[in-house]
Order: C-alpha cells, then sequence, then structure tokens
C-alpha cells in the first residue's frame, strides 16, 4: 500500500536529461522506474538521434511499447543541431561542442513547452554526467537538480581529485607516477580512467568533465548507478568533499530478483535483439558458455578481433559473441568478425549482432563474460553472479578492470602488449583459468556474494532504497 508520502508526491514531475547512448539512457530509465514506483511523474528527454534508432529497432521487432512512452515514463525528444545521417562517433570533438551549445536552447523550450502551467511544476531536473550543461538549464529555470554519476563512484572520485587539483596525477615528466587516494588501493598509470592521463586523445570529453566538475556545486544531488557494499571505501572517502549517494544497481528488476514487486522492467533499444539466441543457450550444458561482448561503442581492431576469434576456436568451448554491426564501416576492418571464422565455428558457437545482454548473463548457461568493462555490463554481470575477464579499452573501463581484479575479486584482468593489444594465447590461458584455474571458486564465491548484497541494496529498506526514499522526500520537500 502507498505511503502517505507517496500519496502526496502524485503530482510531483521530474524530468531525466540524457546523452543518446545506450549506456546512458538504460540507467536513467531504471532509476526512473523507481521513482515512478514511488509516486513520481518521470519523464526522459534525450536527443532525435535516439528516436531515430529507436523507431528503427521497434519497428523491427514490433514491439507493443508506444514511442511516446515506455512503461509509465514519458518520453520527450530535443535536436542535438545534426542530421540523422551525421556520423557523430567520427566527429566526436565538434559533436560535443556542437551539442553543448545548441543543447541548451533546445532542452529549454523543450521546458517552457512541456511544463509551462503549474499544475505540472517540475520539482527536478536529473542529468548524467555527459550533458554537464543541463545543471545551467535547470538553475536559468530555477529547478533544483541532481546528476545520477553513471560510473563506478571509484570513477568520481579519482575525477573529483584530477579535476580540484586535489592529488598528484601522472603527468608527461614523471608518467609512471602511482596514485594514491582514499578509498582506493594505489593506482598504477594503467588502472587510471584514461582521461586523466597525459596521452589522452579524446578532447572533448576531458573537457567535458571539467566543465562538470566545475559546474558540481549547481547539482543539489549526486546519486550514483552504484550500491554502497560494492564501493563502500570511495563511497564514505567522499563524505566530506562532495557526498554520492548510490541507488543501483540500475540494472532491470528481473535481474535482482524483484519482479514480483511491481517493478517491470524498462529499456530503450537502440540496436535490435536478436532474442533467438537465448534458445540457442537453452541447448547448452550449464555454467558452459563464454560470453563477448564490448558494449555498444567500441570495436575492436582487426588484429585484437583475430585474437579473440582464434582463442575461442581454440578453447572448444561454447561462445556467444555479439559482433555489432558498424553503423559506418571503416576500410581497416576493424569490429569485423575475421574470414572463415563463422564457417568454421558455426556448430562451436553462435555469433550476433546485438543480444538482450541482461537475459544472457542470467541464463544459467553461461559460464563466464569476456568484456571491455562498460559500468552497466559490470553491474549486469554483478547482478548476474558471473566472473569476468577483461579486456578494458579507455575512459573508465580501465579502472573498473581494476575493480574486478583487485577490489571486486571476481575475474581477471587480459595481459596485453606496450599497445594494450592482447593476443590468443592470452585470452585462451584466461579462459581455462577463469572456467578451470586455482582461483576459478573463489571467483565464482565472490560473485555470487556480490550477487545477493546487490539484491539486498534494492530490496525495500536496503542501501539503494533508503537512498531513492530520501531522495524523493528531498525533492518533494525542495
Ligand atoms: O548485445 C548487447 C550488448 C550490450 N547491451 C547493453 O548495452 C549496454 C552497454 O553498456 P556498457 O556496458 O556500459 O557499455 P558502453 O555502451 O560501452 O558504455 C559507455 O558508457 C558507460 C557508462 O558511462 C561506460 O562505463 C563505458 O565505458 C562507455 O563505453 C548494457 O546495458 C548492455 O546490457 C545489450 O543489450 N546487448
Amino acid at each position: 500500500m502507498a505511503s502517505k508520502e507517496e500519496k502526496e508526491a502524485v503530482h510531483h514531475h521530474v524530468l531525466m536529461v540524457s546523452f543518446s547512448a545506450q549506456g546512458h539512457i538504460n540507467p536513467l530509465l531504471k532509476l526512473g522506474i523507481r521513482l515512478v514506483s514511488k509516486g513520481l511523474h518521470v519523464t526522459l528527454a534525450t536527443t532525435e538521434v535516439a528516436q531515430d534508432r529507436m523507431f528503427k529497432s521497434f519497428a523491427a521487432a514490433a514491439a507493443t511499447t508506444t514511442i511516446s512512452s515506455v512503461s509509465d515514463i514519458q518520453l520527450a525528444f530535443f535536436s542535438d543541431g545534426f542530421d540523422m545521417d551525421y556520423d557523430r562517433k567520427a566527429n566526436l570533438d565538434h559533436y560535443m561542442e556542437t551539442l553543448g551549445k545548441v543543447g541548451p536552447i533546445n532542452l529549454s523550450k523543450l521546458i517552457q513547452q512541456h511544463y509551462h502551467d503549474k499544475q505540472k511544476k517540475l520539482c527536478c531536473i536529473i542529468s548524467n554526467p555527459f550533458v554537464p550543461w543541463v545543471a545551467d538549464v535547470a538553475v536559468e529555470h530555477g529547478i533544483p537538480c541532481a546528476m545520477l554519476w553513471i560510473q563506478p563512484c571509484s570513477l568520481f572520485t579519482i575525477y573529483y581529485r584530477f579535476y580540484n587539483n586535489l592529488n598528484q596525477f601522472p603527468t608527461l615528466e614523471k608518467p609512471d607516477l602511482t596514485v594514491e587516494l582514499p578509498g582506493l588501493p594505489i593506482l598504477n598509470p594503467q588502472d587510471l580512467p584514461s582521461f586523466v592521463l597525459p596521452s589522452n586523445p579524446f578532447g572533448s570529453l576531458p573537457k567535458l568533465f571539467i566543465e562538470l566538475f566545475s559546474n558540481m556545486k549547481k547539482h543539489n544531488w549526486v546519486l550514483a548507478n552504484s550500491f554502497l557494499e560494492l564501493e563502500k571505501e570511495a563511497i564514505d572517502s567522499m563524505s566530506e568533499l562532495c557526498p554520492i549517494r548510490p541507488v543501483g544497481p540500475l540494472v532491470p528488476p528481473s535481474l535482482l530478483g524483484q519482479d514480483h514487486e511491481n517493478l517491470f522492467d524498462v529499456g530503450i533499444q537502440l540496436r535490435k535483439p536478436e532474442d533467438s539466441c537465448l534458445e540457442w543457450l537453452s541447448n547448452q550444458a550449464d555454467s558452459s558458455v563464454i560470453y563477448v561482448s564490448f558494449g555498444s561503442i567500441i570495436d575492436l581492431s582487426a588484429k585484437e578481433m583475430e585474437a579473440i576469434a582464434t582463442a575461442l576456436k581454440n578453447s572448444k568451448r561454447p561462445f556467444l559473441w555479439v559482433v555489432k554491426k558498424p553503423e559506418f564501416p571503416t576500410a581497416d576492418k576493424s569490429g569485423e568478425i575475421p574470414q572463415g571464422f563463422f564457417e568454421e565455428t558455426k556448430k562451436q558457437g553462435l555469433i550476433v549482432s546485438w543480444c538482450p545482454q541482461t537475459k544472457v548473463l542470467a541464463h544459467p548457461a553461461i559460464a563466464c563474460f569476456i568484456t571491455h568493462c562498460g559500468w552497466n555490463s559490470m553491474l549486469e554481470t554483478i547482478s548476474a553472479g558471473v566472473p569476468v575477464i577483461a579486456y578494458p579499452q579507455w575512459s573508465d573501463q580501465p579502472t573498473n578492470a581494476m575493480l574486478v581484479s583487485d577490489v571486486f575479486k571476481i575475474g581477471s584482468r587480459l595481459g596485453t602488449n606496450e599497445d594494450g593489444v592482447v593476443n590468443s594465447e592470452e585470452v585462451e590461458k584466461c579462459i581455462e583459468e577463469i572456467i578451470h584455474g586455482v582461483k576459478s571458486e573463489e571467483y565464482k564465491k565472490n560473485a555470487m556474494e556480490l550477487k545477493l548484497a546487490a539484491r539486498e541494496a534494492v530490496a525495500g529498506g536496503g542501501s539503494s532504497d533508503r537512498n531513492i526514499q530520501l531522495f524523493v522526500e528531498e525533492i518533494i520537500g525542495s
């Protein structure tokens, strides 16, 4: 039965604003559904390119969900200033710069259009870290602003200290400097997010974070997609500097054993999943399949694809490998399956262009997950209790891989050459180790313990549920 506070919250509206990437929209939607369950009205706004991709994947999937809402969450879209066929990934710097100029104007118009009458007053805008200008729009409209940090809290502590010059980090003169921060193990340069390294080639994203961390005071709340029991020391280390409240893991309720609690799954697919892989998994033995996926953004180089392919073939174990169809094909064959591999292994494994990942990870046939360590994938594998082989590429992923092997202890990290590239022998060795090696049982035991801890965090009265309840009470009262 709804509590007094929940009934009073019925007419409170929250607007969530996301960058148009799969790994960004997903956690906001999951938070949205938890806010709806506490009586709030929620709208998610993102850019029109996401709407275009959704239309394509909905049309193909003949989904029953309408495009103007997903379950009880309303959707709204604004222009990022570019045509649909503009290659945003290849022109990231120009794209992010333009979005930073056009986004605030168009979001502001959207707020005026949707929330002009007093009945529909916004009590909070929730942004994510990749749209830092949302806080300015919130201030301009006099609306309290929260941010949902969508990476580990450990990353928040690293960036906060880096962008506020609170600690020493590697420089061109001292590239091998190790970093000691409260709440974290000693970090070698290869454990740090690529954005803080002197070698970082991605201009626009660090610029975005500079803006974000200088704008931090404009956020009345910092929520995080994590849970206290997973990152307690890192979270506690921020309590004096900039408190961060974990409200996750923001993954499908079914993955957390919560489908009986009126918390339905809500998701937007920007690519069409091949659900038939679940049937294929059901024909495989329990804990036998190696699941391989590198998220929605990265394409591995031809050399890396070759190494993974050779190792999978030589392992002689069943595998499920997600190989995305490139949006804009490249001449260097990155992200492509090596020639002949599909034919050679069609009795051993399955290659799909996109899968229902959370259902795959929850399937009893899955033995381990070879992943780039995107934070959504990490939380999904933790919630499913599946051990990990980490092959991080950039951004937060190197730190997430360190968390996997050194803090959570649920798997290992692939060794690479100086250029960060793995070879097939290493992949093969790690597959054998995670399935049969000396540490295999320890990884499985730790993964199961974290799975249970994740369930407890989101259950009624658990650490994340309490933080959401407190947040709801505060925004209603603000
Ligand atoms: O076949 C697939 C593959 C992936 N997914 C889903 O796609 C999302 C992928 O998210 P994530 O694992 O976080 O990877 P990226 O898409 O690469 O995420 C970007 O955003 C994350 C959050 O900021 C960062 O942690 C990553 O480094 C960054 O690359 C997850 O929810 C997966 O379940 C599917 O549904 N089907």
